[in-house]
């Protein structure tokens, strides 16, 4: 099989190509999915998502175990070809095409459950578009240093694990913000073994306002560069801003990205707190692809 239908999406700005292999007969190397993903040489996307049964993969045989429910797995990659756990936006907008496919009916206000390598996500339909319940967080190791072209000195980072790495940064202002060069990766000491996506946020003014906190952020995803979007990033950058502000900070936050605003909110379950995230996910365009025609990227 060399010609494959795929379709395009994106959720504030973070886009993805979309792969429809039920039965799981579609597999592409990394270099293939590397190619597809190229803004040069390829599609152009942030990421490439197979949507697969999850009884035809291996990491969603397991997630069946534990949720019967979650009939589609979300096989996730970077741009690079590479694996990463989860994608908060990812999640969305496979929700979006799972439903606007017919794949899957959701009345509002029905749940609809997906295998991700992070686990079982929960999803639900809402005003801004889809609602994802990213699950339990937690800090993750020590604080490392960061430095990236545009800081004059590193900056202390902090480690948050919502199902896949991220360190947030707090910067000075807008200004510092929005001189940041992230065209290279920002380094990061102590390295960790597996990479980290890195978040830059700065509150905004006021930043809680009616109860509801408000911080503006530029992100650099592991494996794929600087991104408009990032839903897991937005959602670590929400966590470390409430855990700097200290006690009364709010559960409920406004994160904005270059590609638009994403919603936070912070939850209690019976199996400790969890974070949400929600906005826009759409579905763009369809089309064919020959993988006979992928070029190899020259870099
Ligand atoms: N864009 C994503 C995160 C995608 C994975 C990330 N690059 C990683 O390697 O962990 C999101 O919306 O969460």
């Amino acid at each position: 099989m060399t010609k494959i239908n795929f379709t395009k999406g994106h959720g504030t700005g973070n886009d993805f190509v979309l792969v429809l292999d039920a039965d799981g007969e579609i597999n592409l190397t990394q270099e293939q999915i590397a190619q597809i993903c190229d803004r040069h040489f390829g599609i152009g996307a942030d990421g490439f998502i197979r949507v697969i049964k999850s009884v035809n993969h291996p990491d969603g045989q397991a997630i069946l175990a534990e949720e019967p429910n979650a009939v589609w797995f979300m096989d996730y990659y970077n741009a690079d070809g590479s694996t990463a756990e989860m994608c908060g936006n990812g999640t969305r907008v496979f929700a979006r095409y799972l439903t606007q496919r017919g794949l899957v009916e959701l009345a509002d206000g029905e749940t609809l459950s997906i295998g991700t390598r992070a686990g079982v996500k929960d999803l639900q339909r809402n005003m801004s578009g889809f609602a994802v319940d990213i699950g339990r967080w937690k800090l993750d190791g020590a604080e490392a240093l960061i430095h990236t072209d545009g800081l004059e000195v590193a900056r202390p980072g902090i480690g948050i694990n919502v199902g896949n790495p991220h360190y947030v940064v707090a910067l000075a202002s807008g200004r510092e913000l929005a001189d940041l060069d992230l065209h290279e990766a920002p380094g990061i000491e102590p390295a960790p073994e597996n990479g980290a996506n890195v978040e830059f946020v700065v509150p905004a003014e006021p930043m809680i306002k009616d109860g509801v906190g408000h911080i503006n952020m530029r992100v650099y995803e592991r494996g794929v560069g600087e991104t408009l979007s990032c839903g897991t990033g937005i959602c670590a950058a929400a966590l470390a801003t409430r855990h700097w502000a200290g006690a009364g900070a709010p559960n409920i936050w406004q994160v904005r990205v270059p590609g638009g605003v994403l919603g936070v909110r912070m939850f209690a379950t019976e199996d400790g707190e969890h974070v949400g995230l929600s906005g826009a996910a759409e579905l763009v365009y369809d089309g064919q692809l020959d993988l006979n025609q992928l070029k190899s990227v020259v870099r």
